[in-house]
């Protein structure tokens, strides 16, 4: 059935907003499990939390992935620093604790 008034596509927008926002989460859920793994395996090997070298390579991916999705590669490296920042924060504190044991 097509869409008469503007609310029922505001509602149509809406609902696939709610789709998207769900899978966002989804997927920041199984990247932040692989992160954890990565720094269980770090604090084990004495390994530091962050890695530079590898943030810049992902940096460059990322903001090449963006520019051909028509998305603002400024936006895309925010986003990816926000999210590495509490991996980081994550990893310093298993090492932490595996110290203390
Ligand atoms: C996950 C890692 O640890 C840190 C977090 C990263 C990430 O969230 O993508 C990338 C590099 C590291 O600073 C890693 O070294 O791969």
């Amino acid at each position: 059935m097509s869409e008469r008034t503007p609310e029922e596509q505001l509602q149509r927008l809406r609902s696939s907003i709610d789709n998207i926002d769900a899978a966002l989460v989804h997927m920041l859920a199984e990247r932040f499990k692989a992160t954890q793994q990565v720094g269980e395996l770090k604090a084990e090997h004495r390994m530091p939390p962050s890695d530079p070298a590898r943030e810049a390579r992902q940096i460059e991916r990322l903001r090449e992935l963006a520019e051909a999705a028509h998305l603002d590669p400024e936006f895309a490296e925010k986003w990816f620093n926000f999210v590495v920042a509490e991996v980081i924060q994550h990893h310093t504190r298993i090492a932490d604790e595996a110290a203390a044991e």
